[in-house]
């Protein structure tokens, strides 16, 4: 299997390589060369598999022999074993027709955890059979570098960098970056947003000296490796309920990751009726489906704080895909978004319509949303879980939806407070989170102050031996 830029000026790398790439080399982003397909057979024989064996199924067509199933389900069986339940993603039915996917069971409470367990394995096998090392800077708006942190934290080969917006996460969030001791992982406050954090991740990787001097790798969405690990979970769930007709899904949506994936699920074969891209008050892509311009405003701060975000990274993917893999009209659209603040979808819009309906769930919705799934089932929605909850309410059609749960409401106590009145509690392994002493720098949103903590802080830059 091999991967191409969306921007179509950097080498067709394999598996391995794309892992340990991020971004490529001309700014873009990997997809495969070729979409694989699952047959039928095979999606229905998921009925009787655990977790693990969906995700090796998945996941192995896009490894190729790269990695071998006996070595993919080595890692994956590790990897979820680090969650708090054997079924790893639980399906929970509020009412008939209405399941939300729990993928907050994970080490540190949020959907990235699925993903970043296994990403974390799958890199330090390839470093280690390449007797390498890397240097990951990642960017955050609360819930990537927690899970980032916690999984790269007993690395040996890798050094993280996370770059979060100061003031703008929730301090559960803020703690599981900030508490972990390890000399390897560092969190970093950037005086701005979460689109500038992005945007000084993604400048380091188009610095190709700097990138290559600390063999820079990174564990946002923009790396393949991370869709994939998302898309088991849709399988995951469409086994469960069972039923042969199409699913919905309704999916909080902030990178466009989550709801790349399930779209890469139905590339793959699963039968699926709607997408829906649900988002808070940020509402570009609500606003991209309606009108057929991608037009950014100022982000807006709201209880779901990691969904406050403009440049969704992997919407570049589904614009690549949604024009025909015009690799030309991807970058000329990406420069515009760049030098303007927007781009017209042209023809993509209307694929885009097809695709996706789309919701933006104001914060009264949100609030309103909690306190009734709390009164009517006994049911805590985070924020997040929250949107996709009002999106599904307005846009659903009729048969099974699956609401994606991205996180544990203990994450946004004080949100939840506010709404119901109760404090949500840790789970007891997060119990000492509140307590532990913190550890974090703050640098300004500069380019040169950012690679200068880098090129202190890592390994590969100071020449450690590998
Ligand atoms: C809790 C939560 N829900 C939803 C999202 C949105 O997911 P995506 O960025 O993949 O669209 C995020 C951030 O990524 C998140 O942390
Ligand atoms: N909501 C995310 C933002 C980064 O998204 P990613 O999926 O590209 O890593 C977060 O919580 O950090």
């Amino acid at each position: 299997m091999k991967y191409i830029s969306t921007r179509g000026g950097a080498e067709a790398l394999g598996f391995e390589d794309v892992l340990l790439a991020g971004l490529a080399r001309d700014g873009g982003l990997y997809v495969p060369e070729v979409w694989p397909t699952l047959t039928p057979d095979t999606i229905a024989s998921f009925r009787d598999k655990p977790f693990v064996e969906i995700a090796v199924e998945v996941i192995h067509p896009f490894t190729g022999d790269e990695i071998s199933r006996d070595e993919l389900r080595r890692m994956a069986s590790e990897a979820y074993a680090t969650f708090d339940t054997s079924e790893v993603t639980p399906l929970v039915e509020i009412k008939p027709g209405l399941t939300i996917l729990e993928l907050f069971h994970g080490p540190t409470l949020a959907f990235k955890d699925v993903a970043m367990q296994l990403l974390a394995r799958l890199m330090d096998h390839v470093l280690e059979k390449r007797g390498a090392r890397a240097t990951i800077v990642g960017a955050t708006s609360g819930d990537t570098g927690g899970a980032a942190i916690e999984a790269f934290r007993s690395s040996k080969r890798v050094d993280v960098v996370i770059l979060f917006p100061k003031g703008r996460v929730s301090d559960v969030q803020r703690r599981m970056m900030t508490t972990p001791t390890e000399p390897n992982v560092h969190a970093v406050a950037i005086e701005g947003t979460f689109d500038d954090c992005q945007a000084l991740v993604k400048a380091m990787f188009n610095d190709h000296a700097f990138r290559d001097r600390v063999e820079l790798s990174g564990v946002n969405s923009i790396n393949w490796a991370r869709i994939v690990a998302q898309v088991t979970y849709y399988f995951w769930a469409a086994s469960r309920i069972g039923t042969t007709e199409p699913l919905s899904f309704s999916v909080p949506t902030g990178n466009f990751g989550d709801i790349f994936a399930s779209y890469v699920a139905k590339r793959l074969g699963l039968p699926i009726d709607k997408l829906i891209i649900a988002s808070n008050e940020n509402d570009i892509l609500p606003r991209a489906v309606a009108t057929g311009v991608y037009a950014m405003k100022d982000v807006i701060a709201t209880s779901s704080p990691s969904m406050d975000i403009q440049i969704s990274s992997n919407f570049e993917r589904y614009l690549f895909e949604a024009s025909d893999r015009d690799a030309d009209f991807v970058r000329s659209s990406m420069t515009s978004l760049i030098a303007t603040g927007s781009f017209e979808l042209g023809r993509t819009g209307s694929r885009l319509k097809q695709d996706f309906a789309a919701v933006s769930a104001s914060e009264a919705d949100v609030a309103d949303a909690i306190r009734r799934t709390k009164t009517a089932y006994g049911y805590v929605l985070d924020p997040h879980t929250a949107c996709a909850f009002v999106a599904a309410e307005r846009v659903a059609p009729a048969g099974n939806t699956v609401i994606l749960s991205t996180a544990h409401p203990a994450k946004f106590p004080d949100a939840i407070e506010a709404i119901t009145g109760a404090r949500p509690a840790l789970p007891a392994h997060q119990a000492h989170l509140m307590t532990d002493a913190e550890k974090f720098d703050t640098l300004p949103n500069s380019l040169s102050s950012v690679q200068k903590f880098v090129l202190k802080h890592c390994r590969v830059a100071a020449g450690t031996p590998q």
